[in-house]
């Protein structure tokens, strides 16, 4: 059996004279998708930032693949987020000029692919998001619903092993917003990658293979109902 992809062990951040995380542990196991709950405030996006690498905590480790991830200078850091990670996050990610394929294209041009290959990953993944005929519209002209799919082709596009969505069907109605949902699962378990999914929506959270609550700071498994 293999250990897990990404593992948080006791990891405090503070903001000023605000704690946001006060020891908290979680293992993501590869693979795995895993619906991350709790109360406004108690540290949820905190945690992925940490566990994404975007935020250094103050204490604790962070393992990636064997490795210690809170150690890594920023530019590594940076690397493995373009190269490892896929971001969903509730808006605005799309650039607003570029039309949707090149859109998705993006972070395949910027891994050195050429265009003809990102346009071909592109357009088969769009395809498999339901936004085929939608290559050439501009964001502002996408649906709420249409955009967070864009987003989520854009997020697995470069077959990341991990995706980090943080309230990706936030700002949608419930209709929509599980399908997006179911989608974006679909799709990362096809592609074989973990996701890191925060929600409050438990409803969402039927989609994962497990849940846990973040509660002031903390990570608990989700108590029986
Ligand atoms: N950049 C920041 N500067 C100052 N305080 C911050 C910052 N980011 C988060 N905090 C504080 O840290 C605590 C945890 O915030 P965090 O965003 O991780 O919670 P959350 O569970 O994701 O909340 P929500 O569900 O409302 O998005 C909160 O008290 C918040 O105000």
């Amino acid at each position: 059996m293999t250990g897990p992809v990404l593992r948080a062990e006791n990891v405090s951040k503070s903001f000023g004279p605000t704690p946001a995380l006060r020891g908290a542990d979680l293992a993501l196991a590869a693979g795995e998708v895993l619906a991350v709950m709790g109360p406004s405030g108690s540290g949820k996006s905190t945690l992925l930032h940490c566990l994404a690498g975007i935020l250094r905590p103050d204490s604790g480790e962070v393992w990636y693949d064997g490795h210690r991830l809170d150690q890594l200078p920023e530019s590594a850091r940076s690397r493995l987020r373009r190269d490892e990670f896929g971001f969903v996050f509730q808006f605005g990610q799309l650039v607003p000029e570029l039309p949707v394929l090149d859109n998705v294209m993006l972070p395949l041009l910027l891994a050195g692919q050429s265009r003809r290959s990102a346009r071909e990953s592109a357009a088969a993944l769009l395809d498999q998001l339901e936004l085929s005929g939608l290559e050439g519209r501009r964001p502002g002209e996408l649906s709420g619903g249409q955009s967070q799919r864009v987003a989520v082709a854009r997020a697995l596009v470069a077959r990341p092993r991990v995706v980090f969505a943080d309230e990706p069907t936030g700002s949608l109605d419930s209709l929509t917003g599980e399908r997006v949902l179911e989608l974006l699962v679909d799709s990362a378990r096809e592609h074989g990658a973990s996701v890191v999914l925060i929600t409050h929506d438990a409803r969402v959270a039927s989609y994962a293979d497990r849940e846990v609550v973040v509660r002031d700071g903390r990570v608990t498994a989700l108590e029986p109902a």
